[in-house]
């Protein structure tokens, strides 16, 4: 099919009805007629074959449809449909030239090209110009009458027909004035428009509801060319701002916006040749629900790869974007706005339900940027806060006022950022990323202020591990009948002094009543807690306390100076001190007594266990102690049983080593020979004796030895080196002089012999030892006693040693050094 035959004219639809949808987009482009929205008149011109239709429309609208050629005959010319831009009228004006009628009646046939044209041309145009020879008008046989009757008959098929102006232009007219043509031609016309058949509803309509009819007439063309040319100048003005009020087509109704023109000639054509109704009506909606739609999808594509959009889109990515609101509700509007104008003219509610589907899609293509936004702002408003807590708590601000400064700076500046996201054309709602945010915040200000409190907490329990823990420990060290209203004591003063301080330190994260009592009795059953526990390891570790406790008292005297076995103690009464003193503590260590409620383990264990009162039922042979309960029990009634025999068995051979040093000591005081000896002596030395007493010489050397032997006697401890033994102490003093006595002997002896040899290396070494032993004596007089007494001490406290803990021994050591060395 040819597009274009002449050079300004497109063939619509060709002669076998098919049409030209490529040529007439052709068309639309090159003419722009796209953009004239309503701004648009479309003149169809209808009438017999070569009846001269093209060569008027020609020089009416300066087109170029083509002409029969006169010198050529008459023959059908234009086939099928054509159209052409009316150049210089405004507004757009499009002509088109419908094939010729061939002046016979075809019957009611509606598939006819005739009728079917007709039916277009008064769907599609405004003015239908209807071309008839002058000679027609009146006549019966006239070879408009069917074209009339066709014109009536189609136009009772569009539902709402669109008031089509019908120009009757009287071609060749004669002399005969227009204004006594008229009145005949309109009387035809009636006629015509009376027998046609008509649908019930307008069986009375008159045909002014239908038509304008507008009459002119025009001379020959080819015999009055001139006279023609002026009077088509002449109509030619008719044509000028026709649309508007007072216009050939002022009252037109149901026009479609250029831009559907194309799609609404199309489906008029469709459905005319499918010999259906046009609802003209239902077909406006139709096309304007396509166009707008095309509309909104073009418009929708163009923003999805709008550059602007997915540099926006891409930044947001990243982080947050100032401007972002502003930004995206322009790139929004341009496109909406780009809708509105090329939609305005089509229906309304049509136009406006495809603007909102377009704004519905444009939103959801562009909330996941907005979101992703409103993200970064949570993000960012969140570690704002955070930071912005912690230096305020740095710089030592109340903790729930910091919180609350923070809390109220940062959602002020996300709900600032907030704003800045949002659009003209939604209102999107952020209030749950607010909400989110408000979480995270008041999540992040209860784990910093949980952190905070458990640390204020685990530094208070620091402070009263510390104020507790080694005074408690050295109070049951000293347990004794107060030792459990000290411990009371010292609960209730350091608690209480750290229950204060720390509900002071706590005012400023402001917490509820509720909360601060339960943390303050946490505070004080920890502390409660602490005592429990050294209670329990004192508890577990007793037989080592009461047997300390028992060494304690057994090894020392009422000045605490340590006891010497002398013969002269009454071991039974001090080892019974000592055990009253170890069950003593046993009662103490028995329970916990932090409610100050009386009892009476003491008495019962004293008087069970120390004098073996034997009352029926025992009151020992229980696991528990009556009025303590089993919570505060510390060492049952059984235990204490098993205790007391273990402790002991275990104490036994201390007093039995007491008892034995003291023998000792009775022995080795007691050197004298017996009377008789010394009268025996007496009497049979006598004669030696005097002779002593006559010489002075050997009274000398008497008086020489007995200071030697005083010297040596007090020098070495004889007494004390006997305490174990006599051979213990032979042993023991022998191997400490007997090489310096046999050197100082051997000296003697070769000195009065007068040999002087010289000293060999060991001697050296013994007369150097001998020397600083000697100096060592003079410096520290009482080291050697001192150092004597330690080992009597711990001779006689080797069971004690032997169970105690390690610092124990040490103190005990200390102590009786102490002790000692003040002597
Ligand atoms: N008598 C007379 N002849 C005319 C007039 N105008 C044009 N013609 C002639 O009529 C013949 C047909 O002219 P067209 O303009 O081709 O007529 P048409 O109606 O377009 O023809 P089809 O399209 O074939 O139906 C041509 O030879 C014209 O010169 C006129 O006003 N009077």
């Amino acid at each position: 099919m040819a597009d274009t035959d002449h050079c300004c004219s497109t063939q619509l639809i060709d002669g076998d009805g098919e049409f030209n949808v490529v040529g007439l987009d052709n068309f639309m482009r090159t003419t722009k007629f796209s953009n004239c929205g309503l701004s648009y008149a479309v003149v169809a011109i209808m009438g017999p074959q070569s009846s001269g239709k093209s060569t008027l429309l020609n020089h009416l609208f300066q087109t170029n449809f083509r002409e029969m050629d006169a010198y050529r005959g008459r023959s059908q010319t234009t086939k099928g449909i054509w159209i052409a831009h009316c150049v210089g009228i405004e507004p757009f004006t499009i002509a088109m030239d419908l094939e010729g009628t061939d002046g016979r009646e075809r019957g009611e046939d509606d598939t006819t090209f005739e009728k079917q044209s007709a039916l277009f041309a008064l769907a599609i145009a405004d003015i239908v110009l209807i071309n008839m020879w002058c000679h027609d008008i009146g006549r019966e046989q006239a070879a408009n009458k069917p074209l009339l009757k066709t014109v009536f008959q189609v136009m009772m098929r569009l539902f709402s027909p669109r008031k089509t102006t019908l120009l009757f232009v009287i071609r060749d007219k004669t002399k005969t004035p227009l204004e006594y043509l008229e009145p005949i031609l309109r009387e035809d016309i009636q006629k015509i428009w009376n027998v046609v058949n008509k649908p019930a509803a307008h069986k009375d309509t008159p045909l002014s509801e239908f038509f304008n009819v507008e009459v002119t007439a025009l001379s020959s063309y080819e015999e009055k060319e001139e006279l023609f040319k002026e009077q088509v100048a002449q109509l030619r003005q008719r044509f000028f701002n026709s649309i508007y009020p007072g216009g050939l087509a002022g009252d037109r109704r149901g026009v479609v916006p250029a831009s559907g023109f194309s799609f609404s000639a199309q489906q008029i054509w469709r459905v005319i040749k499918e010999n259906k109704d046009l609802d003209l009506p239902a077909h406006k909606v139709m096309v304007a629900t396509v166009r707008c739609e095309e509309i909104a999808n073009e418009k929708f594509c163009r923003l999805s790869s709008d550059e602007d959009w997915l540099a926006l889109e891409e930044a947001v990515q990243s982080g947050s974007v100032s401007g972002f609101g502003r930004r995206l509700s322009s790139i929004l509007e341009t496109y909406f706005s780009e809708y509105d104008s090329e939609a305005t003219y089509f229906d309304e509610d049509v136009r406006n339900a495809k603007r909102k589907h377009l704004e519905s899609k444009a939103l959801d293509l562009v909330h996941p940027a907005y979101l992703n936004l409103l993200g970064h702002l949570r993000f960012k408003a969140l570690e704002n806060f955070k930071s912005r807590l912690e230096q305020m708590l740095k710089e030592g601000e109340g903790f729930a006022a910091s919180g609350r400064a923070c809390t109220e700076s940062c959602m002020h500046e996300f709900d600032q950022g907030c704003a800045d996201a949002a659009i003209k054309q939604a209102n999107w709602d952020a209030s749950k990323v607010r909400e989110k945010l408000q979480r995270n915040i008041d999540a992040h200000i209860l784990s910093v202020r949980d952190a905070k409190l458990s640390e204020l907490v685990a530094r208070y329990e620091e402070k009263l591990r510390q104020l507790l823990c080694e005074p408690v420990e050295s109070l049951f060290d000293a347990a004794g009948r107060d030792t459990w209203a000290s411990i009371r004591k010292l609960l209730r003063r350091e608690t209480e002094t750290a229950v204060l301080e720390f509900s002071t330190a706590i005012t400023s994260f402001e917490l509820d009543q509720p909360t601060i009592e339960s943390m303050l009795q946490g505070l004080r059953d920890y502390a409660r807690n602490l005592v429990v526990k050294k209670a329990r390891e004192e508890a577990g570790k007793v037989l080592i306390l009461m047997k300390d406790r028992f060494s304690t008292v057994f090894s020392h005297d009422n000045e605490l100076m340590p006891r010497v076995w002398t013969g002269k103690e009454d071991i039974k009464t001090i080892t019974k001190d000592a055990r009253a003193a170890s069950l003593r503590l046993l009662a103490v260590m028995a329970a916990i007594r932090l409610d100050e409620k009386p009892d009476k383990i003491e008495n019962i264990i004293l008087s069970s266990l120390m004098e073996g009162t034997v009352t029926s039922p025992d009151p020992l042979a229980s696991s528990t102690w009556e009025e303590v309960p089993p919570e505060n029990t510390l060492i049952t009634p059984v235990q204490c049983k098993s205790l007391w025999r273990q402790f002991k068995s275990e104490t036994e051979y201390t007093v039995t080593q007491a008892i034995s040093a003291q023998e000792a000591y009775k022995r080795s005081n007691n050197w004298l020979p017996p009377p008789w000896a010394i009268v025996a002596m007496v009497v049979l030395g006598f004669n030696e004796f005097m002779l002593l007493l006559r010489n002075p010489l050997y009274l000398m050397f008497l008086f020489v030895a007995f200071l030697l032997s005083k010297a040596m006697w007090v020098q070495m401890d004889v007494p004390g080196q006997f305490q174990h033994g006599t051979l213990a102490g032979l042993i023991s003093i022998s191997s400490r002089f007997l090489p310096t006595v046999m050197n100082l002997l051997k000296r003697l002896a070769e000195e009065a012999q007068g040999h002087r040899t010289p000293e060999s290396p060991t001697q050296q070494q013994s007369s150097v030892a001998f020397q600083s032993f000697r100096n060592q004596s003079q410096l520290n007089p009482t080291s050697s006693i001192a150092q004597s007494s330690v080992s009597s001490n711990v001779s006689v406290s080797d069971s004690s040693v032997e169970y105690s803990s390690p610092n124990l021994m040490q103190r005990r050591s200390t102590k009786v050094q102490e002790a000692e060395l003040s002597q």
